[in-house]
């Protein structure tokens, strides 16, 4: 598309629908997440995922880090404000800290939608037997009728005040991102954003403690985000793998100062197949513990969601069933993720 100053370009190389797996890293390129120009990066080389979407123009600099290069922290002015500084934050505000278990914590037994801190329980899906090795702590935060501070942690001091800008960022981002990909199909740019209506946004920490036996078990298990697109940011340690092309799971290298964004289940239906949803994990590993922060963009549940007419034509039918999406989210949970199976159910036969 167009390359005028300042303006995102779409370089479409194969087709911007293949961005399936990763997603990519979003850099930033001030504190007010605006996106012009702003750069996204892939965190394995670019030739895996040649259909990113890139700022134009691109400088020396984002052509190293585009062909998988490091990413150089003075060449690149990436928001210390939030992404890294909440990390810290979260870091600061213990999970073994048995005061705030018992302040903050969710009841032994896992209630779905429950804000708090939770632990993954064996019998919380029917028929899986796997045990993730995960604490958690889930914030709502969205729309500001569900948000409530008092529910967080107060320490360090700052913390709430600190979540609440996070989350206010971050539903701006999310805007844009769902604008764009609008965009690339040649939809109107709200179009996405209308499909999905107010968000529902949460944002949940998860705590991965070193496990003695990492090949024993995962620290989350396969699936794909329920909801339209997730913003997640994780520390150093690393263990987030996605899984390429169906068959390979590929770990993402942890990129300081780095939002990734990760395409959920209703993104993938509202465009009627041409995004997909990321398929992810995390692993565990026996040495350190590892944090990341999510942050999920989901439609209320009341809200239908469908394929957009404007995608449809007799050469290209709906693929997917439409649904409500509190039925998919309940629908998930009794039957637990299972990689993506529970969007496959929706999928027509064409
Ligand atoms: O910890 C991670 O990197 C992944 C977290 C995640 O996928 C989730 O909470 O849905
Ligand atoms: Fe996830």
């Amino acid at each position: 598309m167009q390359n005028d100053a300042g303006k995102i370009v779409y370089k479409r190389t194969i087709s911007i629908m293949e961005i399936q797996y990763l997603h990519s890293l979003l850099f930033l390129p001030n504190r007010n997440y605006s996106l012009g120009p702003f750069l996204m990066k892939v965190a394995f080389p670019v030739s895996n995922l040649p259909n990113v979407l890139f700022s134009e123009p691109m400088n020396a600099s984002s052509q190293g880090m585009a062909k998988g290069g490091a990413h150089h922290e003075s060449s690149v002015k990436v928001p210390r404000s939030l992404a890294s500084a909440s990390v810290r934050r979260y870091q600061s505000f213990s999970f073994s800290e048995s005061s705030h278990r018992l302040v903050f914590g969710v009841e032994t037994n896992f209630n779905v939608g429950r804000e708090g801190r939770g632990r993954e329980e064996k019998l919380r899906y029917a028929c899986d037997s796997v045990l993730d090795w995960r604490d958690y702590f889930d914030h709502h935060t969205l729309p500001l009728s569900r948000r409530n501070p008092g529910r967080w942690p107060n320490f360090p001091s700052d913390y709430r005040q600190v979540v609440a800008k996070y989350s206010d960022e971050l539903q701006v981002l999310a805007h844009k991102l769902l604008g764009l990909i609008s965009e690339s199909l040649g939809l109107k740019s709200r179009c996405i954003e209308d499909a999905v209506g107010d968000f529902y946004q949460n944002i949940t920490i998860s705590y991965y403690p070193p496990c003695p036996q990492p090949e024993l078990t995962l620290g989350l298990q396969a699936h794909s985000d329920m909801g339209a697109i997730t913003l997640l940011i994780q520390d150093d340690v690393g263990g987030l793998q996605v899984l390429k092309d169906g068959a390979k799971w590929v770990t993402v290298k942890p990129i300081s100062h780095a939002i990734l964004v990760l395409l959920a289940d209703q993104t993938e239906i509202i465009t009627n197949g041409k995004y997909k949803s990321c398929e992810h994990r995390a692993i565990t590993n026996s040495n350190r513990a590892r944090l990341s922060v999510a942050t999920f963009h989901d439609p209320a549940k009341t809200v239908k969601i469908s394929p957009a007419p404007d995608l449809l034509a007799e050469t290209s039918p709906p693929k997917y069933k439409g649904l409500v999406y509190g039925d998919y989210v309940s629908s998930w949970y009794t039957k637990g993720p299972g990689g993506k199976r529970n969007l496959d159910a929706l999928m027509l036969d064409s």
